[in-house]
């Protein structure tokens, strides 16, 4: 982003926000130079102190925008489409949408216009800056596509996918910080069970699987490979995890992935 461009989220929660911060922090623009919008805009009180323009205004803060971030839920989209509509130049602005299941064409359908519209599908690890960021489009040029990846870097690590899976890529991803969570969870209710406090026994597990994750990012190992230096013969390793093996550990969380990827695909057919 150049220091002209200005940059406007409509539906600042959770990621908006996050994605707003992550801007500002790696100094990719100023407060200045983004707008959020809200329905509740009391909660954006102390953005508006820190310069950011602040408003439940999306029509005023679309007028203004050379990016405009979808942040919105899907069941909340085409009323917040039906209103920007009248303020939108096709040819001047990029919609940048991270709203799960709504693909850029149901975007452009909805609103009859012949926009460029990138997808991109962050998880909450985008407040600490450790997002895994997928992105996708069907008509955004590569300009667009390198400007939207370099916003994401600023809020962790970002691909490039096909559309066809970025619902697979919200079950992965988005999703997937629930399962990774449950499972620190589920390790530590084990580590209380045998004798830490559960204080300690969460710290314990949440800095293993910080290991464990940083083992494949940065040794570019395979699970099983590290698995089998940690696995002795007849040792204690192996018995514990052909124990959660036997009841369905590895399936549980495929299952599980391909079942959320099926929903994905569904939030916002089911409402529009
Ligand atoms: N929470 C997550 O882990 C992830 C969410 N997503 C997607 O990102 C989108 C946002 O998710 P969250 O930030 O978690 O939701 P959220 O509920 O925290 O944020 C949505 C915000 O939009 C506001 N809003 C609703 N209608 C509006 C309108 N007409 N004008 C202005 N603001 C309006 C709401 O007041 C709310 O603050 C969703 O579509 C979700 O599918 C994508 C990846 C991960
Ligand atoms: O659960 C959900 O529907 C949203 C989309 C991905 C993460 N959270």
């Amino acid at each position: 982003m150049n220091a002209q461009q200005h940059i406007s989220i409509l539906g600042s929660g959770n990621i908006g926000l996050s994605l707003a911060k992550g801007l500002v922090k790696k100094g990719i623009c100023k407060p200045q130079q983004i707008s959020l919008t809200r329905r509740n805009v009391a909660a954006l009180a102390q953005y508006a102190e820190q310069g950011y323009h602040v408003s439940d205004n999306n029509l005023r803060a679309v007028r203004k925008a050379d990016i405009i971030v979808l942040a919105v839920l899907p069941q909340q989209l085409n009323k917040l489409l039906d209103e920007i509509k009248p303020s939108l130049k096709p040819d001047k602005q990029l919609l940048i949408s991270v709203i799960s299941g709504v693909s850029c064409a149901d975007i452009r359908q909805h609103l009859d216009l012949n926009v460029q519209v990138i997808r991109a599908m962050p998880n909450t690890a985008i407040a600490i800056g450790h997002s895994m960021t997928c992105i996708a489009t069907d008509n955004g040029t590569n300009k667009n596509i390198n400007m939207t990846k370099s916003l994401f870097d600023t809020v962790g690590v970002t691909i490039q996918i096909n559309e066809e899976l970025m619902t697979s890529a919200t079950a992965l991803c988005a999703c997937g910080i629930a399962f990774f969570l449950r499972s620190i969870r589920a390790a530590s209710q084990g580590g209380t069970e045998i004798g830490f406090h559960a204080h300690d026994a969460l710290k314990m597990a949440a800095q293993t699987a910080k290991g464990a994750a940083d083992l494949l990012l940065q040794l570019a190992s395979h699970p099983e490979q590290e698995i089998d230096k940690v696995t002795s013969p007849s040792g204690c390793t192996i018995a514990g995890l052909n124990e959660m093996e036997h009841h369905g550990f590895s399936s549980a969380m495929i299952k599980g992935i391909r079942l959320s990827a099926e929903k994905a695909g569904d939030l916002y057919k089911k409402d529009s």
